[in-house]
């Protein structure tokens, strides 16, 4: 069995170059964490501040240590579709763009080492929503304590990175939409702003602050912390309902089983922790015995209530090159309500100083040389889909059915018609009005809802933020995975940490939701042991 792809980047450093020997000494962990990823690497670094505690950290990829194309957080668009990245396909997208392709990262820190590290705290509601949900817990009150212990270096896009474009396109939006100026998103709940993100980065030489840079390099010495890079789970070993190990293939080919003492943390996201369960028996018996899957544990919420950011775009060319400063070419966004009776925001927009023509190329528009970009996305979408298999080999990649646009009141695809309209308007306003020389796509000439509908899903695109397949709820929900302790639901000695278990999407970008949701079940664990 194999990963998907591999490498031919060896594991650097010391912690990355374990050798078979010291392997030898530790053949038991108290605690097997599945995925070094963004929840993984809270995980694992929490869990071995106690030096009697043992960490083993099985991770698909290598070491992020001495990297700059990884940490250099401006690179991040050349680690898409590379090596690094697992890259999965959409299935047919009737009412969307089937051409999506999902980036997940196959590095230490996992997405949080490839993304934008746009930082944001979910939104009190977003959180009263989980526990709404049946994650008891899980409210804003309770998960605030989880922000402040966050070791990521969160800060504001720095004044040396606000490009002139992206200062203009703030107060063109705060006048055209009437939403106001925000300084540091994460200070105070908002229902509406525009303004600079806060970002986890050093915007002195612009290093990522990732999961894997904050919390697990400074430890990368501890002797109880045992990082096996470039190491593929493929199959969680279970004695009767509890789970006592994976079976990994190393980055030299060996088979081995990993076993827990205490407990198997499953951290490998949205995609890869359904993945792993479905391939282990562990999910809907119908599904699983179609593909002669012996079926371990019939759990029917595995792989289902597949949720999305989904965000279409707009581009403009610009009357000439645009200043060169910035973090990452995104650095500033705008929040909309407009719908009073919602607790949050309902629209999104990411600034682009790009343009962003990925997607609107495959319909024949070309890219200017110069230009930039909004893209509207759909904060709380409605649409659901479902991870499943296709084959019982492992190495075959699943399904991802994302169900885009398919929302019965057309929620979703409305939502992006309003925001192509308000990006319009702001496009309209000064100061920005006078850096843009045309609408390139979708063109002024498309004005009606139902073809600004039809540009706005066919060139949809994704925030990245895949999530829910591995759904929290009470313990007595049946269609759950995970109960509010993030136990697998009928198993013992097994929970799941990552984007996977969120009820719902955060109105916001999700990382910082996942490193608080690392920082609780490393609580979790502590508070029962
Ligand atoms: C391009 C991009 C940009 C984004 N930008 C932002 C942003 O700016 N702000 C924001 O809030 N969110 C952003 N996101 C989303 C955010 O990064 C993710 O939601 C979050 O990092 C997911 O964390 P996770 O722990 O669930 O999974 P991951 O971080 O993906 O971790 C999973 C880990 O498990 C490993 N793994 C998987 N399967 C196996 C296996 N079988 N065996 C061994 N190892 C395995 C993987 O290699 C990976 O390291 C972005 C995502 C992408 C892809």
């Amino acid at each position: 069995m194999r990963p998907p792809c591999r490498s031919p980047h060896a594991p650097r450093r010391r912690a990355a170059a374990r050798t078979a020997e010291e392997q030898l000494t530790m053949p038991e962990y108290d605690y097997v964490v599945i995925g070094g990823g963004t929840a993984g690497s809270v995980i694992a670094s929490r869990l071995t501040e106690h030096p009697d505690t043992r960490v083993a950290v099985i991770e698909g990829g290598p070491s992020d240590v001495d990297r700059p194309e990884v940490l250099t957080l401006r690179r991040w668009m050349g680690l898409l579709g590379g090596d690094l990245d697992y890259d999965y396909p959409t299935t047919e997208q009737p009412r969307g763009n089937s051409h999506i392709r999902h980036s997940r990262a196959r590095v230490l820190g996992g997405c949080s080492s490839h993304n934008t590290l746009i930082a944001f705290k979910p939104l009190p509601s977003d959180w009263d929503e989980w526990e709404a949900a049946g994650a008891a817990g899980w409210g804003a009150v309770q998960m605030e304590a989880y922000y402040a212990r966050l070791l990521n270096n969160v800060v504001p896009v720095h004044e040396k990175d606000r490009n002139a474009i992206a200062r203009d396109f703030v107060s063109a939006a705060e006048a055209a939409v009437g939403v106001p100026r925000v300084e540091g998103f994460n200070s105070r709940p908002f229902t509406e702003g525009v303004g600079f993100f806060d970002l986890a980065y050093h915007p002195e030489d612009n290093k990522r602050s990732s999961a894997s840079v904050a919390y697990l390099h400074p430890f990368l010495d501890r002797p109880n912390l045992h990082l096996m890079l470039e190491t593929w789970a493929y199959r969680i070993e279970l004695d009767g309902t509890r789970a006592t190990g994976v079976r990994v293939r190393t980055a030299d080919g060996r088979e081995e089983l990993v076993t827990a003492r205490r407990e198997v943390l499953l951290c490998a996201g949205a995609v890869d922790s359904p993945r792993l369960l479905l391939h282990s028996g562990i999910g809907p018996a119908g599904d699983l015995a179609a593909l002669g899957i012996p079926v371990v544990h019939d759990l029917p919420g595995v792989g289902e209530n597949l949720q999305d950011h989904p965000e279409s775009v707009i581009v403009w060319e610009t009357e000439g090159p645009i200043p060169d400063n910035s973090a990452m070419d995104s650095d500033a966004g705008l929040f909309v309500r407009r719908d009073p009776a919602r607790p949050g925001p309902d629209l999104m927009f990411h600034f682009y100083q790009i343009p962003f023509t990925d997607n609107p190329e495959r319909l024949g528009y070309r890219r200017p040389e110069h230009g930039v970009s909004m893209t509207p996305n759909v904060p709380k979408a409605r649409s659901r889909g479902r991870l499943y298999l296709t084959s019982a080999d492992p190495s075959v990649k699943p399904a991802l059915d994302f169900r885009y646009f398919t929302d019965e009141d057309d929620h979703d695809a409305r939502t992006l018609v309003d925001g192509i309209r308000i990006a319009r308007q702001i496009a309209r306003t000064e100061p920005l009005a006078g850096w843009l020389a045309r609408e390139v796509c979708p063109g002024p000439e498309v004005t009606g809802d139902e073809e600004l509908s039809e540009y706005a899903r066919r060139v949809a695109h994704t925030v990245y933020h895949p999530a829910g397949t591995c759904r929290m709820g009470a313990a007595d929900d049946d269609r759950a995975v995970v109960d509010p302790h993030l136990r697998i639901r009928g198993l013992d000695g097994i929970r799941i940490a990552d984007a996977s278990v969120f009820p719902t999407l955060p109105a916001v970008n999700p990382m910082i939701g996942v490193l608080m949701t690392g920082e609780r079940c490393a609580e979790l664990l502590r508070g029962e042991r």
